[in-house]
């Protein structure tokens, strides 16, 4: 019987230096402290990555140029991989690469910039849900069953964007036009997914799929054992679609096929995924994929995540169930119909490790 050990303690003494995992690394940490220790069965996927067979090589995730000519074409990838993996890399998407640089390196600068007194770490250190620009170690610390080895700076830009003086003075700039260009690729994808789906190129933006934006600016620092700890547990994302930037390092993984597949860094692309609200009113033609991000003690890895999801719109009484149109005696619907906030409420209180939130509102 191990002795006694007061994990809350832990995580509180954490929380408290608000500097997140970076700190830790700074002030020397040679062994990883056991709040970020995965048991171990907790993150067994279906088969570790090492016991995977190699013998063939794995499928890897779509790439897909969009600025292809053939726009019939790059509809049928679109379709495709939405419905086969739930993730694809898009190249020829328009943003400027300067905008995808300036905003790794900002995110960069932040995280690697000291935390303490006086700091904007410690100024941007909240778990407070109304807040539109924070920044923490886990934004599910005292919830989840084991730390991740990452530190998060949340954005919430849309509907209502931040005042500009609460984003750190060096990543302002940046995170402003990084926030525009990439709400214009989603307005992008979103036609490109409506008529996906047989729909009108609007169809999805005229329910407002892409009303919200959250931008979540990850850093994995470097971790002493990384076979023992995990960057982020696996989960599905709760909302219609996520728009992903991904330095070089890697380190993500996608369930497919009941292997874990890592998603190659592509320069200049940008990843994109459904998320679970978009596999509901899709009635199943497009999946909600689970994924994860391996811990790695090479260097540092950034990536930034943006998601569009209306659930901070308090007062949305937009009710989302599978689209009728998509309905017939032979395609009966999957899901009951919801308030966004309610399905992220139900998703938040099952917690990042499990992939149930959707399937209680199955019919
Ligand atoms: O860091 C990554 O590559 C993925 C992060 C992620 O899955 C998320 O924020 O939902
Ligand atoms: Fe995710």
């Amino acid at each position: 019987m191990a002795a006694a050990y007061d994990r809350t303690a832990d995580l509180r003494a954490l929380d408290a230096t608000r500097s997140g995992v970076r700190g830790l690394v700074a002030s020397g940490v040679t062994h990883l402290p056991r709040i970020f220790r995965v048991s171990d069965d907790a993150h067994q996927p279906p088969q570790a990555p090492s016991q995977e067979p190699r013998s063939s090589p794995a499928a890897s995730v779509p790439v897909i140029d969009l600025s292809g000519a053939d726009r019939a074409a790059v509809l049928a990838a679109v379709r495709r991989a939405a419905a086969e993996w739930g993730f694809f890399q898009v190249t020829g998407h328009g943003v400027p690469e300067a905008a995808m640089a300036a905003a790794t390196d900002a995110v960069r600068g932040f995280h690697e910039a000291p935390g303490g007194e006086g700091s904007d770490k410690a100024r941007l250190y909240s778990r407070e849900p109304a807040r539109a620009v924070k920044y923490h170690c886990n934004f599910d610390l005292y919830q989840s069953p084991v730390a991740n080895w990452r530190d998060t700076l949340y954005l919430r830009m849309a509907p209502d964007p931040p005042d500009a003086g609460e984003l750190p003075d060096s990543c302002r700039e940046a995170m402003f036009e990084y926030a525009e260009q990439v709400k214009n690729l989603g307005k992008t994808l979103f036609e490109l997914l409506s008529e996906a789906l047989g729909l009108k190129p609007s169809y999805l933006t005229d329910i407002e799929c892409n009303q919200g934006q959250i931008i979540l600016c990850h850093y994995y620092p470097p971790c002493p054992q990384p076979e023992l700890a995990i960057g982020t547990s696996r989960h599905s994302d709760s909302g219609f679609l996520t728009i992903l930037l991904q330095d070089e390092i890697g380190g993500l993984q996608i369930l497919h096929e009941d292997r874990w597949v890592d998603v190659t860094p592509t320069p200049g692309a940008f990843i994109v995924n459904i998320g679970d609200l978009l596999q509901l009113i899709s009635n199943d033609r497009f999946r909600s994929v689970e994924h994860r991000v391996v811990a790695k003690n090479a260097a540092p890895r950034v990536s930034i995540a943006c998601f569009f999801s209306t659930h901070f719109h308090p007062a949305s009484t937009r009710m989302y169930g599978p689209i009728k149109e998509l309905l017939s005696d032979e395609n009966p619907p999957l899901y009951r119909e919801t308030l966004v906030r309610d399905y992220i409420k139900h998703y938040y209180s099952i917690g990042l490790d499990a992939k149930t939130a959707i399937s209680d509102f199955r019919l």
